[in-house]
């Protein structure tokens, strides 16, 4: 794949924008690529690892010419910062972002996107619990999900283009609204991080309750949680303060579900346990034939999808124990 894009502008350099980078210099898909972080230390980072060709502590100063931004910082951030780029941004230009939730970019993003601006919201379903510009690879998006829900004003030939720049990455890449979106996730990736997060406290609770060792015995089950519970706490943080509507509502089925396993353990009701367990191994096993460790989530109404245009190979970062 050629160059796509005359500039790339990132705005954020942590595990997700390094990736873009590395991605996209990779496969040549844009020519120069300019790096705006907040923090001096970071972008410093970024220039020791070669990441970009500009180098910025001034957002503005990174969107000026590029006709693709994507906005890379934890989703609470996205406000100030679409505010800060909204009146240097190019006209025919791109605004994208990775955000692990969508409507709530939408809402805060949108109003600062001038006209003649294409703005398409996207999230790579693709990550590790690590987090800065040293822990970003090429390979991440590879056989991943990406989705992208551009607003119905947005022309064709422009979501084209950055699903053609997803893709290129070696991503498969879907079109659906932000609300569906964040209804998905809230299910697939950010419950099971509240989760990981809270049986993690609860044990490091216990330990100090009774003054004994308990995470010392723990096997791999819980060593599994422990990796996502080792995630960045500022992204999630900002992950659940934005989707707090489909988060509650999900965790208000995962609940009576719960309630259901809770009375089969109290009233010792095997077959309906058994059930369950057949029926969730059997998910597991689709999903390893399926050749991804990490589940694609089933978005249930696809109208846009496509293979990678030239994969890149597929490394295993789902299920990773760094211990
Ligand atoms: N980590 C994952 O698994 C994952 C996966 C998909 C999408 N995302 C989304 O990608 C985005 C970035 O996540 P990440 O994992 O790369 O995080 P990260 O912590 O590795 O990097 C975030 C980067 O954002 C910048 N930043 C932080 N606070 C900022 C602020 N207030 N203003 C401007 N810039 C700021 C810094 O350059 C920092 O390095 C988040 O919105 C997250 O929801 C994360
Ligand atoms: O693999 C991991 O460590 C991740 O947490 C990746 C993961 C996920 O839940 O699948 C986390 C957040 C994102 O928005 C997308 C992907």
């Amino acid at each position: 794949m050629s160059v796509t894009f005359r500039k790339l502008a990132l705005v954020g350099i942590g595990l997700i924008g390094s990736s873009i980078a590395l991605a996209a210099r990779r496969q040549n898909l844009v020519e120069t690529i300019a790096i705006a972080t907040r923090r001096a230390e970071t972008l410093a980072e970024a220039r020791a690892l070669d990441l970009g060709d500009i180098y910025t502590l001034d957002a503005a100063e990174a969107v000026r010419g590029a006709d693709l931004v994507i906005l890379c910082a934890p989703v609470g951030a996205y406000g100030a910062l679409a505010e800060a780029i909204g009146p240097f941004l190019e006209p025919g230009a791109i605004v994208s972002d990775v955000g692990s939730v969508k409507e709530h970019v939408v809402k805060v993003v949108g109003p600062h996107v001038p006209e003649g601006v294409h703005f398409i919201p996207g999230h790579p379903i693709a990550g590790t619990e690590h987090s800065g510009p040293s822990a970003g690879f090429a390979e991440l998006f590879a056989g991943r999900w990406c989705v992208l829900t551009p607003g119905a004003d947005v022309p064709a030939a422009a979501t084209a283009r950055l699903v053609a720049f997803w893709q290129a990455m070696g991503s498969m890449v879907e079109c659906m609204d932000a609300a569906h979106h964040d209804m998905v996730l809230a299910i697939t990736s950010h419950i099971p991080h509240l989760i990981a997060y809270n049986i993690v406290g609860t044990v490091a609770d216990l330990e100090a309750d009774t003054k004994s060792e308990v995470i010392k015995f723990s096997a791999s089950g819980f060593r599994d949680f422990t990796r996502i519970a080792a995630s960045d706490p500022v992204m999630w943080r900002d992950v659940f303060l934005t989707n707090r509507d489909a988060v509650l509502e999900m965790l208000g089925r995962f609940n009576e579900d719960l309630s259901v396993l809770q009375r089969a353990v109290r009233t010792g009701d095997g077959p309906a346990l058994e059930a369950l367990f057949t029926r969730t191994r059997a998910i597991r096993r689709s999903i390893i034939s399926a050749g991804q460790e990490t589940a694609a989530p089933d978005f249930g109404r696809p109208h846009e999808a496509a293979p990678p245009a030239t994969p890149l190979p597929v490394r295993d970062h789902g299920g990773g124990d760094d211990a």
